[in-house]
């Protein structure tokens, strides 16, 4: 898979099939990638080698559709089987050095980290990003002691690689995650426990592109009716959403295609995507 503009990620969505019991794990993590997440991690703690294995290749497969970049947590062994773009490893974990070693140059590579010191260290050893957390209590990983946004403000003002801010996230708390300065956001339960994740991965997005509007990162270029725009949409039915469209009589063309309104919420809008919408005012 490219691994073109992935630092550009904001939404950055972890598995956790406990949290969806009945679920399938791939449907779950379609709908967190059409509701707009832009990197996915298979995390399961407990899962034998041979199903984490099995999970990692139909995540390839499912991620590589979307051109989302996917990473394994914790086994490096894994990710370089399933073909994944990375691995993820906590302070405890293999070294950096090891899995660069292991994974060579153009894998990514992310690291816990839970103060300042250990981001500077990741940096400094090459990590390609940093996880900043857990920045609340959080029961997906009990008895880990909250960094609080405190190390969120540390985080902006110190760290020059792509950092994401994980532990407790919620559509309640992510503003309070977004002032002290986070541009990306992990989240588990928050999504993979909702009974819909693309919903909530969109209110995610939304208040990313609030916290910075304008042209960034994890945006994509599109023209709608003959004009440049940015979008964080990455569905026609998200875009609608967007434009403050939805539920108005409309007539939507994607790449000179007319979509079925049923089709809306699965259409892929790709980067340089060129939309026509059509607003039918009044009438009767
Ligand atoms: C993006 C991201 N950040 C942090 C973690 C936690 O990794 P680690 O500290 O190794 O803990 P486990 O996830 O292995 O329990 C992560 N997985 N992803
Ligand atoms: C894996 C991990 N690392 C730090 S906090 C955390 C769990 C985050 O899960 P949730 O979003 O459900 O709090
Ligand atoms: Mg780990």
């Amino acid at each position: 898979m490219e691994k073109r503009n992935w630092r550009d990620f904001k939404l950055y969505a972890i598995t956790a099939a406990n949290y969806h019991p009945g679920r399938d794990l791939l449907e779950v993590m379609e709908q967190a990638i059409l509701g707009g997440a832009d990197i996915v991690q298979l995390r399961a703690k407990d899962a034998p080698k041979e199903a984490l294995l099995r999970d990692a290749r139909a995540l390839r497969e499912l991620t590589a559709r979307y051109g989302v970049p996917l990473i394994v947590n914790d086994h490096i062994d894994v990710a370089l089987a399933a073909g994944a773009d990375g691995a993820h490893i906590g302070q405890d974990d293999l070294p950096l050095a090891e899995a660069r070693r292991i994974l060579g140059p153009d894998a990514i590579i992310g690291i816990s980290t839970h103060n300042l010191a250990q981001a500077l260290a990741a940096e400094r050893g090459g990590a390609d990003y940093i996880g900043v957390g857990p920045v609340y209590p959080t029961g997906t990983k009990p008895g880990r002691a909250a960094v609080t946004t405190a190390y969120v403000r540390e985080a902006a003002a110190n760290v020059s690689i792509p950092w994401v801010a994980i532990g407790g996230i919620t559509l309640a708390n992510a503003g309070e995650v977004l002032a002290a300065g986070a541009t990306r956001i992990c989240a588990v339960s928050a999504i993979v426990g909702s009974e819909r994740p693309a919903e909530v991965c969109r209110a995610f997005r939304a208040k990313l592109d609030a916290a910075r509007a304008g042209g960034e990162p994890g945006s994509i270029a599109i023209t709608v009716n003959g004009r440049r725009e940015r979008t964080s949409a990455r569905t026609v039915g998200a875009l609608v959403e967007s434009l403050g469209l939805a539920g108005k009589s409309l007539v939507v063309e994607l790449n000179g295609e007319i979509v079925a309104r049923e089709a809306w919420a699965t259409a892929a809008i790709a980067d340089g995507a060129s939309l026509e919408l059509v607003h039918f005012v009044g009438g009767g």
